[in-house]
């Protein structure tokens, strides 16, 4: 996600500095115009604003927060603006400790996948500093087709986890259509397309559908970050909210992880379901 996004800032000529743990998976952003630098830390004091795109909680924190973390390179002026997807908790550290530098926080988790990151068409779901919001506008547009700005830190986190919540509940539904319609002998290509030209339609089962079909899961979103998300555990929690079919489908997540899916796509899940019919039937 971080890759294709960089690339765009730089396309639209933005003057980009970046780093990855694994050095090489920058070379294309080198290619691009792009500079690197040796630690988050460097980075972040080279730059005006840092955009931070990790896979979960743990290296948020630590790219942010850990030795060589973004945190020693930022001071007053300069912002950070973590567009990981993190729960709640990680993001208030995060930016209680980058805040502590002087420094401004936004957390903008993004809704989309990899085609949207590539063609500059993801959703931006932000809370924090309202002014480093202002000031990233024109680059948050630049990577996305919208914006929203949601208050307090920790609003941007929990919109991203409920969409994340309907979203694997969805694709487990759906797995669900797809697996018994070739049980009762029906074509599941011809379900994807009645699904597609139906109220219920969503770019998602048309894009997942016919590779699903296939048994193909090309990764766009990793199913381990799905599952990451808990089904929305955390923000239901916090308000005692019941959420059966998410915590369900979330479970099947897990099946899948533990069949040695997590890397896979998401809708890889669909193999946990077919292990769970098939031991059903034993
Ligand atoms: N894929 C998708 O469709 C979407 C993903 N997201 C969110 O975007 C984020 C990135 O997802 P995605 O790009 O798919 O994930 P990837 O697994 O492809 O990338 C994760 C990045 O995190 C880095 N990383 C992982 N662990 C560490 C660590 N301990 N220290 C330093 N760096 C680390 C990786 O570095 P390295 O290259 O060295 O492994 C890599 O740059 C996640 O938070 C995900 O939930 C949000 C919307 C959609
Ligand atoms: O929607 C994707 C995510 O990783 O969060």
């Amino acid at each position: 996600m971080g890759a294709p996004m960089a690339s765009n800032l730089i396309k639209a000529g933005c003057d980009i500095t970046v780093w990855n743990r694994t050095k090489s998976k920058c070379d294309p952003l080198l290619s691009l115009g792009a500079k690197f630098e040796s630690s988050p830390a460097r980075v972040a004091s080279s730059c005006d604003v840092t955009f931070a795109m990790l896979a979960d909680p743990e290296s948020a924190f630590e790219v942010a927060c850990g030795a060589n973390g973004a945190a020693e390179g930022m001071a007053a002026g300069k912002g950070y603006v973590d567009v990981s997807t993190v729960d709640d908790a990680t993001s208030k550290l995060i930016g209680k400790r980058i805040t502590s530098t002087g420094a401004s926080f936004l957390e903008a988790p993004v809704s989309g996948s990899k085609k949207p990151a590539e063609d500059g068409l993801l959703i931006f779901l932000t809370a924090g500093d309202e002014s480093l919001y202002k000031r990233v506008a024109p680059l948050l547009d630049v990577m996305g087709k919208s914006r929203f700005y949601l208050g307090d830190v920790g609003n941007g986190t929990a919109m991203k986890l409920v969409v994340n919540m309907v979203m694997g509940s969805m694709m487990v539904s759906f797995a669900e259509g797809l697996l018994l319609s070739e049980k009762v002998g029906l074509d599941p290509n011809t379900v994807v397309e009645v699904i597609s030209q139906g109220a219920i339609n969503a770019p998602m089962f048309s894009l997942k559908g016919p590779s699903m079909v296939k048994a193909a899961y090309p990764t766009a979103f990793p199913l381990k970050h799905q599952q990451k998300s808990k089904a929305g555990a955390g923000p239901a929690e916090s308000v005692s909210q019941p959420i059966p079919t998410a915590a369900a489908a979330n479970e099947l997540y897990k099946v899948a992880k533990s069949l040695g899916l997590a890397d896979q796509d998401f809708s890889a899940v669909i193999e946990a379901l077919k292990a769970k019919v098939q031991s059903s039937q034993h």
